[in-house]
């Protein structure tokens, strides 16, 4: 198979979809490997790098678009990029498309084949090429808090760890899960006192034997979350219901009743966020103020420490990559229902309930697809 990777064009986006070895591993499998020159640079990785490894480097994204079976990027195709891909072919990517009609409509038209690393499940009940970076936005949430709380980024003036004699930052963090549990870690570690809130007994159950004694865990109802929201310092959005798009946990109205200054990192952003007043915005302009609290909405924030989120994304997409490579997208989907579950969109239909119902869509079944 021709397998083919741009340079991300998101802002800010430093990441890459493939690495040296991931093309390697590709290249002795017996697959052509395109990349686009410079597209690893952002990630520490040279064009000669996947020269050595065996690909071929383009020029141009066009031409990777145009002479590849299959694409492989990081971040959901920009509007630029879709007008690139066409009927017959396989992109392999991050999607999340419940909250972003027109890249749907897009994808839809394209005719292409399309696979969201976000809805790829595994035997455990997890998501295997989501979880790579959840667990660095997740340690990344309380670092970027911090800095949000400081006076002079519009923040209460609250440091995490508190000094001898003054109390910590009060952090509460919505949603145990991957992103969860790595920002509960890391905001324990920084001194805060942390809360974190889940709608899953069995999950809190999880954290509190894994974790009890570092930080706090709280049933997640509606009352609860406000009340423990209205104390905190420091509120991390980190809810998924997979595919889907968020539930909105804090109105509007209810910032009025948050303290002054407080500062919000909604994770949960690319699947729509889940404060109503969240939009995505990006690490060159990643902070603004609605009612006096502070809202971070990055969308990509892996990005931000691009050697260490593709060395750890392509860890997890490499086994899918080869797959899909090795024995086409249907075959491979066949032999593995999880990677089925990534279909989202084929030939022109919907293949995602979740995606479907947000965006008031028709769906039909990806065993239904698979078979077309
Ligand atoms: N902004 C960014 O750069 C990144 C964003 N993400 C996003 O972060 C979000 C979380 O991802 P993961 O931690 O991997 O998901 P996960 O599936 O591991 O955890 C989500 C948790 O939310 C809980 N939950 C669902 N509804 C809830 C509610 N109403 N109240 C409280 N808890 C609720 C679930 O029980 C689950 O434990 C996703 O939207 C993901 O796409 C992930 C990586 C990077
Ligand atoms: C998960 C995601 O959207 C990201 O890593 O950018
Ligand atoms: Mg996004």
């Amino acid at each position: 198979m021709i397998i083919g990777c741009p340079k991300e064009i998101k802002p800010q986006e430093f990441r890459v979809g493939l690495t040296p070895n991931a093309a390697r591993e590709a290249v002795s499998h017996g697959h052509r490997v395109l990349i686009e020159t410079n597209a690893g640079a952002g990630a520490g990785f040279e064009d000669a790098d996947y020269t050595a490894a065996g690909a071929q480097v383009l020029e141009t994204a066009a031409e990777i678009f145009a002479t590849a079976e299959m694409i492989v990027k990081v971040k959901e195709p920009q509007a630029g990029e879709r007008k690139m891909l066409r009927a017959g072919q396989v992109l392999f990517t991050y999607l999340h498309l419940a909250p972003d009609p027109d890249q749907t409509h897009d994808l839809l038209a394209s005719g292409a084949t399309c696979i969201a690393y976000e809805t790829v499940t595994d035997a455990q009940g997890g998501l295997p090429l989501l979880a790579p970076m959840s667990e660095v936005a997740g340690r990344l949430a309380p670092q970027v808090g911090a800095w949000t709380l400081q006076k002079a980024n519009g923040g209460r003036g609250v440091l995490m760890g508190g000094v001898p004699g003054v109390g910590p930052a009060r952090v509460v963090v919505i949603g145990g899960g991957v992103v969860g549990t790595h920002a509960a870690r890391i905001a324990a570690g920084m001194g805060a006192d942390v809360t974190v809130l889940d709608r899953s007994l069995a999950r809190l159950r999880y954290l509190d034997d894994v974790f009890g004694g570092q930080f706090k865990t709280s049933y997640a109802s509606a009352g609860n979350t406000l009340e423990l929201a209205q104390a905190a310092d420091l509120i991390i959005g980190a809810v998924l219901i997979p595919g889907a798009a968020a539930p909105k946990l804090i109105s509007r109205a209810q910032l009025a009743t948050l303290k002054p200054g407080a500062a919000l990192v909604d994770v949960a952003i690319d699947q729509g966020g889940c404060f109503e007043t969240s939009k995505a915005t990006t690490h060159s302009d990643p902070v603004y103020d609605v009612d006096g609290i502070m809202h971070y909405c990055v969308a990509n924030m892996p990005g931000a420490v691009a050697r260490t989120s593709t060395i750890a994304l392509g860890n997890a997409t490499m086994p899918f990559m080869l797959a899909l490579a090795d024995k086409g997208w249907r075959q491979a989907c066949i032999d593995d229902p999880h990677l089925l579950n990534g279909l989202n969109v084929h030939a022109g239909q919907l293949t995602y309930y979740a995606v479907g119902k947000a965006l008031g869509l028709d769906v039909i079944s990806p065993t239904v697809a698979i078979r077309q």
